[in-house]
């Protein structure tokens, strides 16, 4: 827990424990209108937009933007000037307590780029008389990311991809601490981003987790030579709007014709009807990236996938399994490792990832080994070009049998990906009715959603080995 200091000059940064019902409250208990404050600040909300708590659906929970009144496709939702928007500009007038953001800043890896932006946010929350403070005031005071899940809940997520990217951002965070209180220790406190405050892992957590669920990346300052850097920011109400992959809003960038403001604005995509929530699409994402940076699970959701490592030892275990006579993943020949090489499954700098489900089903180059792997012809191989090998959609370039032969693998190999998650669907949603703390909910739902994908690849290539049977023997006959 943080301490607050007596500063008169700063806000405390503390942060409340994590609550067993997400979304309920806000840093302060009655914080500003923000649409007031927006249209004060000379920006435009249309006037049948307003702040609501979202009924639990399809569209989130929370609070969202709702239509008053049915609204036409094309209108004008929101715009916001210049100013509103919250950025981190390292080139931002130079104070001490803005060199020193800076520096801290040079520490955070660029895939936590939200670290960086959220130092901003810390600092312009620790401010008194802050312009952003009616904004941050709004924001919630608990997020239901994974890293503030009870150790337990990151245990029920089942899902070892997910596991290591938690470990690591906890273990940033805690190193991170350890490196601004080293770093802060001994300014004076005009010199201080803060305000003399003490930051802790939980403080940084908080706004590492207000950023990555809310900012935007967008056109942000000019290159010399005209062109814009992108660049994440936060939108004050517009961050409002929850996610939908069939979204009625979007976010347009505009130049004003006569000065070089950027205006952000959000317009209806489709008709609005009344008491409808404004979506925006925050992206074609997979649920990795929804819980770990959203803090909630997509159900359904066509872009989830799971992660596997290619591997010729698990691979001979499942084709045989399969009853695939002879399979030889753990030892290729020749002509077979180059295009091992050429798939970048094999050699120094070799990406051993692979993924089913999505909208690619199998991952293109898992699906070429297996299918070379599988066969002993190879002018029958190096008459295709790699990408009719990577794609499902070629019917069996390499003749019916091998083509069986390599989808029956990979239905092994989803039989052997499923053992691995230590209980079964229908036991995890036994676990949901009977009713659960929200943290292990989420973990639940989370790993419901994966075996999903397999439980779906796997009917999907059943029945694709099913077809290939059926003309295969009809032409046997
Ligand atoms: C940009 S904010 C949207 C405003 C937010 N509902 C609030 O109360 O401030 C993003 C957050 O809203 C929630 N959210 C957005 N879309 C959602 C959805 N489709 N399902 C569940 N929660 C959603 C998640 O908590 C997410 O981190």
């Amino acid at each position: 827990m943080l301490i607050a200091t007596s500063l008169t000059h700063a806000r405390p940064l503390t942060t409340a424990a994590a609550s067993t019902s997400f979304y309920s409250s806000r840093l302060v208990p009655q914080p500003p209108d923000l649409i007031k404050w927006v249209r004060r600040e000379a920006g435009f909300v249309h006037q049948s937009i307003k702040i609501a708590q979202l009924e639990e659906g399809s569209s989130g929970f929370g609070l969202g933007l709702v239509a008053a009144e049915k609204i036409p496709k094309g209108s004008d939702l929101i715009s916001l000037p210049r100013h509103i928007p919250l950025k981190f500009e390292a080139a931002d007038a130079e104070d001490g307590a803005h060199s020193a953001l800076v520096n801290l800043a040079r520490n955070v890896p660029e895939e936590l780029w939200a670290m960086k932006l959220g130092l901003k946010l810390l600092q312009e929350r620790a401010k008194a008389g802050s312009f952003w403070w009616p904004y941050i005031s709004n924001l919630p005071e608990t997020y239901s990311v994974p890293i503030f899940f009870p150790g337990e809940d990151i245990k029920n997520l089942q899902y070892a991809p997910l596991l290591y990217q938690v470990n690591k951002r906890c273990r940033f965070l805690l190193d991170f601490e350890k490196l601004v209180k080293y770093e802060l220790e001994g300014l004076k406190a005009n010199d201080h981003p803060f305000g003399g405050q003490d930051v802790d892992s939980s403080s940084l957590g908080w706004a590492m987790s207000a950023v990555s669920s809310r900012a935007f990346r967008l056109y942000g300052s000019k290159h010399p030579n005209g062109t814009h850097i992108d660049a994440p920011m936060m939108l004050p109400l517009i961050d409002m709007c929850n996610h939908s992959f069939n979204p009625n809003a979007e976010i347009v960038q505009e130049q004003e014709p006569n000065n070089e403001k950027m205006l952000v604005k959000v317009i209806a995509r489709t008709q609005i009807m009344q008491d409808d929530p404004l979506v925006l699409n925050y992206g074609f994402l997979n649920n990795d990236f929804f819980l770990l940076d959203y803090g909630f699970v997509m159900n359904p959701n066509p872009y989830d996938c799971v992660e596997l490592k290619y591997d010729p030892a698990l691979l001979d275990a499942a084709s045989m399994a399969a009853g695939i006579s002879s399979p030889n993943f753990s030892s290729p020949s020749s002509w077979q490792q180059e295009i091992l090489f050429q798939l970048n499954l094999r050699g120094e700098n070799s990406d051993l990832k692979v993924s089913l489900g999505g909208s690619e089903l199998v991952e293109g180059r898992l699906l070429a080994a297996l299918r070379v792997l599988l066969s002993t012809d190879k002018a029958a191989v190096e008459s295709n070009d790699l990408n009719t090998l990577k794609s499902l959609s070629a019917e069996a370039p390499l003749g019916i049998s091998n083509e069986v032969a390599a989808l029956r693998t990979i239905i092994a190999v989803c039989v052997i990906a499923l053992g691995h998650f230590p209980t079964k669907i229908m036991e995890d949603e036994s676990l949901l009715k009977q009713g659960v703390a929200a943290t292990t909910e989420l973990a639940i739902q989370f790993r419901i959603q994966k075996k999903s994908v397999i439980v779906d690849a796997m009917r999907d290539l059943t029945r694709r080995v099913k077809e290939l049977m059926s003309k295969e023997s009809v032409t046997a006959q």
